[in-house]
């Protein structure tokens, strides 16, 4: 597991990393998202060892991440930083040299990751030919050409279509399923919500959730739920303790505890068929935007406090 404890960092006056905490887990896609200036590339430039932290720990199954250790991470940086004139195929065997890996052997990883990354057909022409969803898939062997231990990539799904996404994704749940802990950012929450096993939410430089996606989402459902019926169901509107939500004929979407839930549907069933019938649960988008807004109203009432006293 790799973990971030307490990481904190400034830059002047401005705390970019408030208390970071969070662990990604091997075998699993963790998706990091937050808001333009959230911290999201600070905290990875932190876990590279490209950036220093004021205070914190950076760990690797309990131990400190070793630069040894570091160097064998796959990073995906934001700004992009291959030849525009190499050519793909040689660009990832150079890559994969750097990393210590013999001729055979790096050729070997580089045409590998061309072929499941579609790239074949575009191997032997210069990087900056190749259009700019093709130029993001050899970014993204670069990262993977050796092998990594841990892969940190920042927004490695911007720019891509949706085909080139499923693409990556299916190279990206391969080294996962390897034992590789993979972090990546994105702002895209729809593909994060489809892909990712585990979340993290930050704002403000801090972390505001986390969790695997599926119990974030149970975490944040409340107690809205659904029902479709082959009958009319304007009953449900006189039903104790049950707040209808919206109402269509026989559909009708409500809030109430899981017991008056359960109540329910018992009487749907005895009124007319039921179809469907289940809790409906937020998206990551809907999850992620009840966080920020709230971070966002913290800060605010904060400064208001701080302004007040200082007055
Ligand atoms: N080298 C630096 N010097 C000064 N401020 C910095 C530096 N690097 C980052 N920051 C600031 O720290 C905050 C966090 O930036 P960071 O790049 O980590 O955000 P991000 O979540 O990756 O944003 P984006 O989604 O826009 O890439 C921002 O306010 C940014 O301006």
């Amino acid at each position: 597991m790799l973990r971030l404890d307490h990481i904190n960092r400034s830059f002047g006056d401005l705390r970019a990393l408030d208390d970071v905490s969070f662990g990604v887990a091997p075998g699993r896609l963790t998706g990091f998202i937050g808001a333009n200036g959230a911290g999201k590339t600070t905290t990875m430039r932190i876990i590279l060892g490209v950036l220093a932290a004021d205070s914190g720990t950076v760990t690797l199954d309990g131990a400190p991440l070793t630069p040894a250790e570091r160097q064998t991470i796959g990073y995906m940086p934001e700004e992009r930083g291959l030849y525009p004139k190499m050519k793909v195929v040689d660009q990832l065997v150079h890559l994969a040299r750097l990393h210590g890996y013999d001729r055979t052997a790096a050729r070997r990883n580089a045409t590998d990751l061309i072929e499941s990354l579609g790239l074949a057909e575009r191997a032997d022409e210069p990087l900056e030919k190749l259009s700019l969803g093709n130029q993001q898939r050899v970014q993204i062997a670069a990262a993977l050409v050796h092998d990594p231990t841990i892969l940190v990539l920042d927004e490695p799904f911007s720019g891509l279509d949706p085909i080139a996404v499923d693409v990556v994704v299916r190279a990206l749940a391969e080294r996962a399923a390897q034992g590789v802990p993979v972090l990546f950012s994105s702002h895209q929450l729809d593909v994060v919500e489809r892909l990712c096993d585990d979340v993290v939410i930050i704002a403000g430089g801090k972390i505001q959730a986390e969790g695997s996606r599926d119990g974030l989402r149970d975490e944040f459902g409340g107690s809205r739920f659904e029902i479709a019926t082959g009958g009319d169901i304007g009953w449900l509107r006189g039903v104790p303790g049950v707040e209808v939500v919206e109402f269509t004929g026989g559909d009708a979407v409500f809030d109430a505890t899981p017991e008056t839930a359960q109540a329910v549907l018992t009487d749907a069933v005895a009124r007319s068929s039921v179809t469907r019938f289940g809790r409906l649960r937020p998206t990551l988008g809907e999850i992620f935007r009840e966080i920020t807004s709230e971070a966002a109203h913290a800060e605010q009432t904060s400064a208001q406090s701080i302004e007040e006293t200082v007055r």
